[in-house]
């Protein structure tokens, strides 16, 4: 006999954990099915760990930069072991024991839709289950990194973010292609951490194209001072690696190949539909869920299906995906009891906006909205201005010789906000204010009351708007 609940949910990420929460809230009943970890990719294999990485090596440049500090070298042992603290020894015992809490059923093993409102789990302890949901079922099973078919590169057994963030011995010589947030981050995590010989091989000119072009521009400068090698604008035409986790030779387009003891491959990241049965509900494998934005899955017969986070393709951030999963767990609790389910708290009306996002690299790179490129392709009448971060007196204070700029995309029509970027050390924390203002579209000249407190780089939104003529 099979168990049945209201709600079963696949992938106990972060985002199916919020689901769960936010149903059993509701007062469902609730089973969430995990193949690895609860807790996900993020909390062991992405954001914990590669921010665990990253921050003494912050830390050491922002000391090296400051006058009367010279920083010795960075211990890599112990932040390795910080790094195994923060992913609690891939231990989720204590993850596991806080859904009994909820309360929701866990089911560990390998989740798969068996037809409308069934999933059938092959159990890691053998054998298999088959549950159904009486309400809905929701897909969380999050994304998988993209392996780019380049000859002999999937045969070098290459790391993706997975191995990279588990590292457990600094290569010397690292080699990483792609430009994107995960090649940055990771780059300058383990240069940080002792390899010696760091390249990044990248398609185009600079790394993170898909924002403004000065953040990119700013990481490359930085990385380069620091001794990190940059390949641009070439392609690997070939990987060749004849002794398994031996000496990696990377061809490229031009120029000489990189030979590295590790290559990482972080060319982006593809939704986690494959083999997960989605053929049942006329999906698509392989392809990411297209959802409303109750995060209901379109084209589905009786809209028993729901996804959320990565693997629906809208952004593929820890805090999106939370977002929508508390706004479907809301929306499945008020559509089983028949109560309004379209309040506004229960639709997705963030992501319309550009989702706010922090790479954590020194300089570290904040934005939030759409890039001044983005809004003219999409029609905004746009006005756009830029400062110097290092003419606030926070900055200069902050370090001398601060390197860094901030950047405000204005709608004219309406005097609002449509994006904003801070790049520079330390700008992580000026992204909220600049999420607020874009979603609750502050008009200019309320913003303008907003007064930064002196001496922070929070001054830079007074310099912003000075510019613009207020
Ligand atoms: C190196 C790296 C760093 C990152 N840093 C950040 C960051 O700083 N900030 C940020 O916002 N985002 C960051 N991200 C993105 C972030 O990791 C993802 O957006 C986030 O993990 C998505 O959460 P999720 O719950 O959808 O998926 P996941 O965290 O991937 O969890 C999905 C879970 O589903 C399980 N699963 C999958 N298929 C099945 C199945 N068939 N049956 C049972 N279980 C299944 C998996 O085992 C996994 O536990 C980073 C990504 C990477 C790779
Ligand atoms: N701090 C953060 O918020 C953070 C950190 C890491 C990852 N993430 C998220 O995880 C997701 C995955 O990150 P990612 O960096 O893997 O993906 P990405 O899509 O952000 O970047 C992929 C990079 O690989 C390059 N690329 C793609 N195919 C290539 C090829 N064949 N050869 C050479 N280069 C190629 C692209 O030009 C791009 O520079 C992103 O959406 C990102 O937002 C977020």
């Amino acid at each position: 006999m099979s168990e049945e609940f209201d709600v079963i949910v696949i992938g106990a990420g972060p985002a199916g954990e919020n689901v769960i929460a936010r149903a059993a809230r509701g007062g469902l009943t609730a089973a969430i099915v995990e193949e690895s970890l609860v807790g996900g990719e993020c909390s062991y294999f992405a954001c914990i760990p590669s921010k665990a990485l990253l921050r003494p090596v912050e830390l050491a440049g922002e000391a090296a930069r400051a006058p009367g500090l010279s920083p010795g070298p960075i211990d890599a042992a112990a932040v390795l072991a910080r790094r195994d603290e923060v992913v609690s020894h891939l231990d989720d015992t204590r993850a596991a024991g806080a859904l009994k809490t909820v309360p929701a059923t866990l089911y560990r093993g390998r989740g798969r839709i068996a037809g409308p409102k069934q999933v059938e789990v092959a159990l890691t302890d053998g054998g298999t289950a088959l549950i159904r949901a009486r309400h809905a079922v929701v897909l969380a099973t999050g994304s998988t990194p993209i392996v780019p078919p380049i000859p002999g590169l999937a045969e070098a057994e290459p790391w993706t973010s997975h191995e990279v963030t588990a590292v457990r011995t600094v290569p010397r010589r690292f080699a990483v292609l792609g430009g994107g947030a995960v090649a940055c981050e990771m780059a300058q995590a383990l240069h940080g951490l002792g390899a010696t010989e760091t390249t990044m091989i990248l398609r185009g000119g600079s790394p993170l194209r898909r924002m403004e072009p000065f953040a990119g521009r700013l990481v490359a400068d930085a990385f380069t001072a620091s001794g990190i090698g940059m390949r641009t604008n070439t392609q690997v035409t070939k990987v060749e690696r004849p002794v398994r986790n031996g000496e990696v030779t990377i061809h490229l387009t031009d120029g000489p190949p990189v030979v590295a003891d590790e290559l990482l491959v972080a060319t982006g990241r593809v939704a986690a539909t494959a083999d997960l049965g989605v053929e049942a509900a006329g999906l698509v494998p392989g392809e990411p869920v297209e959802v409303d934005d109750s995060m209901r899955a379109t084209g589905v017969e009786g809209g028993w299906l729901y996804a959320v986070s990565d693997v629906s393709g809208r952004n593929l951030l820890t805090h999106m995906g939370k977002y929508q999963a508390r706004l479907c767990g809301d929306v499945l609790v008020a559509r089983a009891k028949g109560q309004p389910e379209d309040l506004p708290g229960m639709r997705d009306t963030a992501t319309r906006y550009g989702a706010p996002q922090v790479v954590f690299t020194d300089p570290q790179i904040g934005t939030v909205g759409l890039t001044e490129e983005e809004a003219r392709s999409a029609g905004y009448h746009v006005r756009a201005v830029e400062y110097d971060l290092g003419a606030v007196s926070g900055a200069y204070l902050r370090e001398p010789g601060y390197q860094g700029r901030a950047k405000a995309v204005v709608d004219e029509a309406r005097q609002v906000l449509l994006g904003v970027t801070f790049a520079g050390p330390g700008v992580a924390e000026l992204v909220h204010s600049a999420t607020i203002a874009v979603t609750a579209e502050v008009p200019l000249e309320r913003l303008w009351h907003a007064v930064p407190s002196f001496p922070t780089v929070s001054e830079v939104w007074l310099r912003l708007l000075e510019t613009y003529g207020l």
